[in-house]
């Protein structure tokens, strides 16, 4: 599905207007009967009495076509205007006089003096893709009313308050029960936390066919299964085995993480790649930690790397860590590894003198973020980071929340600039490739946010890398699953406060 800024649906706007001929009186009047019908829809269907808020753009142009399809189908709705409609122009005033001679009821807002006992639930169309900053006076008064009269509330497009395209929340927002998105969905109706204040979002045609987006460049997207195959040609859910495949059909997996203290994440990063379907997996330690790992995961081979009797990274030469990986379809570097002092020149050389894929995490970002690694030479094999916020802050050299309040941007930016496909994780995870796409992935419940999760993500993404997904697609698909993943684990221990790394491992 695709994910839109304002910016580009003026464009796609313009584009349906001007070069298909679609009049723009059209498109509001689509747009108003489909939010009608998603307001009353449901459970809503009983909901009588709607109290219309009308803005003076085109949103509030929406707004009115809604309350007269409302007042169409046998509902009463009263359109309350937040400034004088007289000043309203093209298409909005056009719907502001048909509203008027159907007998749509309608105020003026004044502070104080709207009795919302008078109403059941509330459609709000105040602000859309045109907003911008801050509601201001009489919005902002009206938004506080309207969120603390506790009706359910529709929001048009989005809810008014909130930044369309960053998904941060202004103060004051409508806190929306239902929200729908006009055509396509918007970024910032896709992350946090924009996405708590929209509710349920629903995706409202009115005449614009989705694929324009492409035409026009859009390349953010949400990640679902009918994304996966239109994109990737994933059929999610189908056997993905041929009947005379072989172990060594599915490629091999290295794993270099962990040490004494640290095993853990080396194991479940191992065995997460084991599960989702590697052919073969090795887990390389330091030589003084083997003994501590032999026996966890029969399934997993290992492989041990001479450390001078110290069981750590810092003594392991890059040059045995490249031997290994050589040959292999994918490697982790990064979980539980440490650091050391020269760290940088270490991965440096495991970067430039290795061609195999490799999906780098914790220590690996941490190592990274001290380097300007972009002026390295570029990798011939792709490479995947997955950092959570703190660490995504680190790489950018700015604060987590500067990444917060912009994901999308962020992880695009630093995707585009180093030439690595970047999985930003968090609630919403943000997959960016070099080329600029950026995947917003749906799948992953808050019981997952728990140690261990992101070593088990690394396994999932080099398994997928190992059987031959190309980078970005590993990428994608791989948190999917692993979201997925966690939320069978959740459903099965519906109970729990949270799902073990472990047991996200056991649904893969
Ligand atoms: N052809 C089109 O462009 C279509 C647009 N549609 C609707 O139009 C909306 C966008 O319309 P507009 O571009 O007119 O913009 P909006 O209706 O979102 O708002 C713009 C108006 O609000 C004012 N405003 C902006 N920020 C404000 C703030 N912080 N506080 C108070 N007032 C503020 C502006 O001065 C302007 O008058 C979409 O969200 C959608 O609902 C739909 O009708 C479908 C077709
Ligand atoms: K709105």
């Amino acid at each position: 599905m695709y994910v839109v800024t304002s910016e580009e649906m003026r464009k796609i706007d313009a584009y349906a207007i001007q070069k298909i001929g679609l009049p723009s009186l059209v498109l509001m009047e689509n747009a108003g009967r489909g939010a009608a019908k998603a307001a009353v829809s449901g459970e809503q269907a009983e909901i009588r009495r709607w109290a219309v808020l009308v803005g003076k753009g085109n949103n509030g142009g929406d707004g009115v076509a809604a309350s007269r399809h409302l007042m169409e189908w046998g509902f009463s709705p009263t359109i309350i205007y937040v400034d004088n409609p007289d000043s309203f122009q093209g298409e909005a005033a056009i719907q502001r006089d048909i509203a008027a001679a159907f007998g749509v009821p309608s105020v003026i807002y004044e502070e104080g003096e709207v009795n919302w006992a008078d109403y059941d639930g509330i459609v709000d169309a105040l602000l859309g893709t045109g907003s911008s900053g801050a509601p201001r006076k009489k919005y902002a008064s009206l938004i506080i009313e309207a969120n603390e009269s506790v009706l359910p509330i529709t929001a048009m497009d989005i809810p008014s308050g909130l930044d369309p395209d960053t998904g941060q929340v202004h103060t004051p927002c409508i806190q929306a029960e239902r929200t729908a998105a006009l055509a396509y969905t918007k970024r910032g109706l896709e992350q946090y936390p924009g996405l708590k204040q929209a509710g349920e979002v629903s995706i409202c045609s009115i005449g614009i066919m989705a694929d324009l987006a492409s035409e026009h460049d859009v390349r953010t997207f949400r990640t679902d299964a009918a994304m996966l195959e239109k994109r990737f040609g994933i059929y999610h859910g189908e056997p993905a085995r041929e009947a005379d495949s072989n172990k060594g059909t599915y490629g091999h997996v290295l794993t270099a993480a962990g040490t004494r203290l640290m095993a853990g994440a080396g194991l479940m990063s191992a065995t997460a790649s084991l599960r989702i379907g590697a052919g073969l997996v090795t887990w390389a330690v330091p030589e003084r930690v083997l003994d501590n790992v032999v026996g966890r995961q029969p399934e997993i081979m290992l492989t041990a790397f001479a450390d001078e009797g110290t069981g750590d990274w810092s003594a392991v030469k890059a040059s045995d860590v490249v031997n290994v990986i050589e040959n292999k379809q994918a490697a982790v570097l990064g979980p539980g590894m440490g650091r050391w002092k020269k760290d940088r020149d270490w991965l440096e050389k495991i970067w430039k003198t290795s061609s195999c894929p490799l999906v780098i995490d914790a220590d690996g970002l941490n190592i990274l973020s001290e380097t300007n690694f972009s002026l390295w030479k570029k990798r011939s094999a792709p490479v995947i980071l997955t950092p959570h916020p703190g660490e995504m802050a680190r790489l950018c050299g700015c604060s987590v929340k500067e990444v917060q309040q912009d994901r999308i941007g962020i992880a695009r930016q630093f995707a585009e600039k180093n030439g690595v496909v970047v999985v930003l994780k968090g609630a919403r995870t943000v997959t960016a490739a070099p080329d600029g796409s950026v995947s917003i992935n749906t799948t992953g419940n808050p019981k997952m946010a728990t140690g261990g999760a992101g070593d088990v993500l690394t396994g999932v993404i080099a398994g997928l890398l190992a059987q031959g997904f190309e980078a970005e697609s590993a990428a994608v698909y791989g948190v999917y699953l692993h979201g997925l993943a966690g939320d069978e684990a959740a459903q099965k221990r519906s109970r729990s406060r949270a799902v073990a790394a472990g047991d996200i491992i056991d649904e893969l």
